[in-house]
């Protein structure tokens, strides 16, 4: 069946994070932000062999569709054990990020949370449950033939539900992108406003049947240290790559009131 999400022709963007920016989409004014060159493109190529390495080690559960270093949220929403796994994992999946691929330069997650830290009034800082620290980061790697079914990132869900979120931010730091025309570009559509719906329209293994959505409405090819901040109840998917690889470092925002500390969380 079709799914129908309001249209917009072009979604809004601004083009740098600053503290204007960064309240902008907080309070849903603009779409995106997207920051070229945000972390140094050669601090990015240091870190993609030993990304490799690593992704090719580590086992994610939730899909076959790529890769990933660490358990994310969204697969810790899928059951008790994988929460379990993604509290008791953390600090190590912390530990190898920082100092086995980012070497003792600061990690795009790492940075881009300092930055929030400092733009946002009410500061931010990384989301607990229950006394137990969250991930504060994630990468992902998208193999040639990868790619991301359409979805977006539920804020109801057990291991946020004492923060009573009014927004989830999706940020994405690109390490590596294919080249133009090889695929690997964000595809978004319209924003789901009840969470209930998206649910009852989910495929069995994870986010939505990209048939049932038509084309996208927006599409960015990132390059090479782009960030990219979105509202993540909007849908949103990765074209498959054809060629090339497709690497990220990836973590969400957590907005709860207007005069609250941000939440980080991957
Ligand atoms: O890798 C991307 O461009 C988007 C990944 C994603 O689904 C997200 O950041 O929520
Ligand atoms: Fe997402």
């Amino acid at each position: 069946m079709a799914i129908a999400l309001r249209h917009e022709e072009n979604l809004s963007h601004e083009e740098k994070l600053t503290v204007d920016s960064l309240a902008r989409l907080i309070r849903g004014e603009v779409e995106l932000i997207w920051h070229r060159g945000y972390y140094p493109a050669v601090l990015c190529q240091q870190a993609l062999p030993r990304i490799t390495t690593e992704c090719e080690a580590a086992g994610y559960t939730l899909t076959d569709d790529f890769q990933s270093l660490g358990t994310s949220l969204g697969e810790a929403a899928e059951n008790t054990t994988n929460a379990e796994r993604y509290l008791a994992t953390a600090a190590e999946t912390t530990a190898l990020i920082r100092q086995k691929i980012f070497d003792g330069q600061l990690s795009p997650t790492d940075l881009l949370r300092l930055d929030v830290d400092e733009l946002w009034p009410y500061g931010a800082t990384v989301a607990r449950y229950r006394g137990q620290t969250m991930l504060p980061g994630i990468i992902r790697r998208w193999p040639g033939g990868a790619h991301a079914n359409p979805h977006i990132d539920q804020r109801d869900i057990p291991l946020l539900e004492s923060y009573r979120l009014t927004r989830r931010i999706g940020v994405n730091v690109y390490l590596q992108v294919p080249e133009p025309g090889n695929g690997g570009e964000i595809d978004f559509w319209g924003i789901f406003s009840s969470e209930a719906e998206y649910v009852s329209r989910k495929r069995a293994d994870y986010g939505l049947d990209r048939t049932a959505l038509g084309d996208p409405h927006f599409s960015v090819l990132p390059g090479q240290g782009d960030l990219l901040m979105f509202d993540a109840a909007r849908v949103h998917g990765v074209r498959r790559v054809e060629r090339g690889a497709r690497v990220t470092a990836a973590c969400f925002l957590g907005v709860r009131g207007t005069s609250d500390p941000l939440v980080l969380f991957a």
